[in-house]
């Protein structure tokens, strides 16, 4: 059975790139191969190391907290159905990330805010635009979650330079395409539920989030310590991605399979219905709206030419929320 490597990026937290550096290009290139080892194979991987405090960790399970606490028509005030840029609070039954099922799980999503006169908003307003906020958990709330989102966008940043640095890429390839990125921080509340661990009587087992790849580049989870999320491997088993404290769960999504021509595994993942409530806190790393997903440069050769059309990464994204949001489909 294969096993999720954890990775210890402390390494190159503690050491910022330097290319006049040999012994901190060294230590980059060391990380840089774990991450990539694990992306051509299992598609997952543990960080530690990472930098990003306890602390801060704990004030965000509070702030999720509140906000799903909330009462359904305050929190529906700021509802994801009713916004144009895919931003605000998912109610139970808004997403089916398999077919078979609809998720048990209620999320809160937020990107980077960008004011409406923004050329990007401008031609880009799917995805692109102002966050959503509960009004009752007022200005500390809100400034709690925008820094939150940016700490991850730093966290995701530093990944892709690792990715970057391994597909010999020139270092600041991917820069310019994520300046004003559609990455997403996303909240999620699966609530606890009776049948947890039960089969039903075709012997499938009960789940809160289905069996899906995640659309984008690289994914960035925390989860509390309820477990529950189970990563298929390449004999078809399931294994569990423990809940390890200090670490974030990271994974490659269908986006960079694409991009690295399906060098980088996007691989399928699921949650089990938990017992008690559980809480998970994700990051989605994407580029902005118009950026080109072709091959890139150096994942393909006469024997391995490019598999995927060129897709814009905005409308790659929208292509896959049509499939999986029940509101979309109205
Ligand atoms: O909550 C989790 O552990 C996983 C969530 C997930 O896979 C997703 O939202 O794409
Ligand atoms: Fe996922």
């Amino acid at each position: 059975m294969s096993t999720i490597p954890i990775i210890d990026i402390s390494p190159i937290i503690l050491n910022k790139f330097d290319a006049n550096d040999k012994e901190v290009v060294q230590k980059w290139k060391d990380v840089s191969k774990q991450i990539d080892t694990a992306c051509r194979s299992i598609g997952f991987f543990y960080v530690k190391g990472h930098g990003i405090e306890d602390s801060r960790m704990k004030a965000i399970e509070k702030a999720s907290r509140d906000l799903f606490n909330l009462p359904l028509e305050e929190k529906n005030k700021i509802s994801i159905t009713q916004s144009v840029n895919h931003r605000g609070y998912g109610e139970f039954a808004t997403e089916k990330l398999s077919p078979d099922s609809v998720d048990n799980k209620e999320t809160f999503d937020l990107g980077q805010p960008l004011a409406l006169d923004h050329p990007l908003v401008a031609d880009s307003p799917k995805l692109h635009g102002p966050n959503q906020y509960p009004e009752k958990l007022g200005s500390e709330w809100q400034k709690l979650v925008d820094d939150h989102f940016y700490t991850m966008l730093k966290l995701g940043t530093t990944i892709l330079s690792c990715v970057t640095l391994s597909l010999d890429l020139p270092i600041d390839f991917f820069e310019d395409m994520f300046k004003f990125p559609m990455c997403a921080f996303r909240m999620i509340h699966y609530p606890g539920v009776e049948q947890s661990g039960a089969t039903d009587n075709q012997g499938k087992v009960s789940l809160s989030a289905g069996e899906h790849t995640d659309y984008g580049c690289i994914t960035l989870l925390c989860q509390d310590t309820t477990g529950g999320l189970q990563v298929g491997d390449i004999h078809g088993n399931w294994i569990n991605a423990v809940p390890i404290k200090d670490t974030f769960v990271v994974n490659i999504g269908d986006m960079l399979n694409r991009w690295t021509n399906g060098i980088y595994h996007s691989t399928p993942h699921r949650v089990l219905s938990p017992k008690q409530d559980r809480f998970s806190y994700v990051f989605f790393f994407e580029p902005h709206y118009k950026t080109p997903v072709t091959c890139l440069p150096s994942c393909s050769s006469a024997e391995n030419p490019p598999k995927y059309e060129p897709i814009l990464a905005g409308d790659y994204l929208m292509s896959r929320f049509a499939d999986t949001y029940t509101y979309y489909k109205k």
